[in-house]
């Protein structure tokens, strides 16, 4: 507990004036102000976390957290549970969507086995399994509070080993079967978001599994009934070991003053608990797409946060987030290539026609 309430005490907002430096040349750029819009909050956004006014943000990594459900036990995803470790091989052989959207944005996947229920054994595995799987939340605690923390210390360590190997950019990723109803319970744990708006289809279950999987989470809240004030306590009654991990993961970006590209609704779930134990984190997340998850855009809404991106999807796995290292190369290619109205020898605006 001291070690991460050392961590959370360690990250600081982000640099007003290197924001405003970066405002001043977007404004001196070929182009009406503000006219590229979110790629211009990007640019603003990276220099204040970098406090450097173009980073090199060249090399970037996903972070896969693994881990299991004990959830999965009450019928409440449409795969069953040995997809999770079928699937963490099928990442370190980069065969996934994952891999495939990584490659093409010139990122590295890093999967980590936090959680996942059965032996897993890999060269390329980061092998950090603080226990195999969860708990069952309708019936206990999904997992003990010293398991929680250590779980977000892992992927503090990861994120530390990262920038220490010259990593600049992060994106989170997760799998595991049965994370949509632990992050689904976070969602009604930390906010007012009645249960049947918080809980969705994940993987793609019918009308019947959907008002089951709602009664499952009712039963998980009322069993362990999580201190809404303390985002800790709900994470270990009714997370996952991988959320906890991209807690961590996402404590540690910021921490280390480095930007995190934050995937969809599990992802978000684990940004909506950082943001809980720390405020200012948020800071330093950049909110990749709208999952079609239906909870999803509450929690953006309740992190103040708005999707770069609108794509229907569904997956997981960090390939929301990795479609964004191509928005982060966007957003400082403008900075750095763009010619200014005077070397260019265009005219600027008409003054009296400007508000500014
Ligand atoms: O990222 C999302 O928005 C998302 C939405 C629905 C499902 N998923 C993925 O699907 C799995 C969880 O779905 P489920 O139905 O087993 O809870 C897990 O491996 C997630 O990566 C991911
Ligand atoms: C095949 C499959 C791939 C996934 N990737 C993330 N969650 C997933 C769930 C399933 C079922």
């Amino acid at each position: 507990m001291q070690e991460l309430n050392q961590i959370i005490q360690e990250i600081n907002p982000l640099k007003e004036e290197e924001i405003l430096k970066t405002l001043n040349h977007l404004n001196q750029l070929t182009k009406p102000p503000g006219s590229l819009g979110r790629l211009e909050d990007l640019a603003k956004q990276l220099s204040g976390i970098t406090e450097e006014l173009i980073p090199d943000l060249s090399k970037k990594a996903v972070v896969v957290m693994a881990g299991d459900h004990g959830v999965c036990e009450e019928g409440v995803s449409a795969f069953p549970q040995e997809v999770t470790p079928q699937m963490v091989y099928n990442f370190l052989d980069g065969g996934a969507a994952i891999n495939v959207l990584a490659r093409q944005a010139g990122a590295e996947v890093f999967c980590v086995d936090i959680g996942v229920k059965e032996p897993l054994q890999h060269p390329n595995l980061i092998s950090k399994k603080v226990k195999p799987g969860t708990n069952n939340m309708a019936k206990q605690a999904a997992m003990s509070k010293d398991e929680a923390i250590q779980a977000i210390l892992v992927g503090v360590q990861v994120v530390e080993d990262l920038v220490e190997k010259g990593y600049s950019v992060i994106a989170t990723g997760e799998m595991g079967i049965g994370n949509t109803t632990a992050s689904a319970a976070i969602l009604s744990a930390l906010t007012e978001i009645d249960i049947e708006h918080a809980v969705g289809r994940g993987t793609g279950i019918n009308d019947e599994q959907w008002k089951h999987k709602q009664r499952v989470i009712e039963q998980a809240l009322q069993m362990n009934q999580p201190d809404r004030k303390d985002a800790l306590d709900v994470l270990t009654k009714v997370g996952g070991l991988e959320i906890a991990g991209m807690v961590g993961v996402i404590l540690g970006a910021a921490k280390f003053r480095v930007p995190v590209i934050i995937d969809g609704f599990i992802s978000s779930s684990a940004a909506l608990i950082a943001y809980n134990l720390c405020s200012t984190s948020v800071q330093y997340m950049i909110p990749s797409h709208l999952s079609q998850e239906q909870g999803h855009q509450f929690m953006l809404q309740e992190m103040g946060l708005t999707p770069m991106l609108y794509l229907d999807m569904r997956l997981g796995e960090g390939t929301g987030a990795a479609l964004c290292f191509q928005l982060v190369d966007a957003a400082l290619n403008i900075m750095s290539e763009m010619a200014t109205f005077q070397s260019a020898g265009v005219s600027g605006a008409n003054e009296e026609m400007t508000n500014s």
